[in-house]
């Protein structure tokens, strides 16, 4: 399985800025990679959180994204991708977005695939993100941070994906501006706790805060690296 599903615990928890730093770290190693937007909302016409990938790879648009197969659906209104669509009386077009996912990664040693949101956000009226995810078989990169609130969403993202019978790749543990070390440090310890419980790999690498000159970031473990 080449396509890793990043999640996160919530909107704007750093799922974009992680993708791009761990798409950096590959590409610098001299692997094939490229990254894709699930679904895209509140743009028109591009991806905002793909351009923000290529850029912190430091590499131009790839065939594939002037192909439009790397942001296969693209809404507007800047909500859940079920209401995004509704609010412009367009369907998502699951399978597109199926063929599309399966088309790129035929041509490359690594993608990873970007949700919008978390783990439990409606792509369609019946369909969540995460069974998307499950069904597809795509061991997941969860993104979250030590800001206060984030135990109970990691917890409850880890255990949905582990009913859902997912395989976690590992767990970027986000910086997030004012966290409290005390907290944050704890939370790291119950995460990684869990991790244990729900018999998956204890593998958590941490995102500083990141600005160009990106630092390099060791995301061996995740992939199986060292
Ligand atoms: N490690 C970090 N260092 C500096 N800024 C960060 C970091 N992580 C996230 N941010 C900032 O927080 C904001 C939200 O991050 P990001 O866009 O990666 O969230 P997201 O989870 O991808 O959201 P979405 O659900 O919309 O895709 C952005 O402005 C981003 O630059
Ligand atoms: C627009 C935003 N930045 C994301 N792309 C979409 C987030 C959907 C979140 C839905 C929810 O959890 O309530
Ligand atoms: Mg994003």
């Amino acid at each position: 399985m080449n396509v890793y599903f990043v999640s996160g615990i919530d909107t704007d928890i750093g799922k974009t800025v992680a993708v791009g730093m761990m798409a950096r770290y590959l590409h610098r190693r001299g692997r094939r990679v490229i990254t894709v937007k699930l679904i895209q909302t509140g743009n028109v016409g591009f991806s905002e959180d793909l351009d923000r990938h290529r850029a912190m790879m430091g590499v131009g648009r790839f065939p594939e994204d002037e192909a439009g197969l790397t942001a296969p659906a693209i809404f507007s209104f800047p909500a859940s991708p079920h209401f995004a669509a509704a609010r412009e009386h367009r369907t998502v077009d699951l399978d597109a977005i199926r063929a599309a996912v399966e088309k790129v990664s035929a041509n490359y040693d690594v993608v990873l695939l970007e949700g919008a949101g978390g783990l439990a956000v409606p792509l369609t009226e019946d369909l969540l993100t995460v069974d998307f995810a499950a069904e597809r078989r795509y061991p997941l990169i969860l993104v979250t941070s030590g800001r206060l609130g984030s135990l109970n969403h990691t917890i409850m993202s880890i255990e949905m994906a582990v009913r859902r019978g997912m395989k976690l790749a590992g767990v970027v543990y986000n910086w997030s501006a004012g966290a409290d070390p005390e907290i944050s440090a704890d939370s790291r310890r119950m995460i990684l706790k869990y991790l244990n419980k729900y018999q998956q790999p204890e593998i958590l690498v941490e995102l500083g805060k990141v600005a160009e000159p990106y630092p390099d970031t060791d995301f061996g473990p995740i992939f199986g690296e060292r």
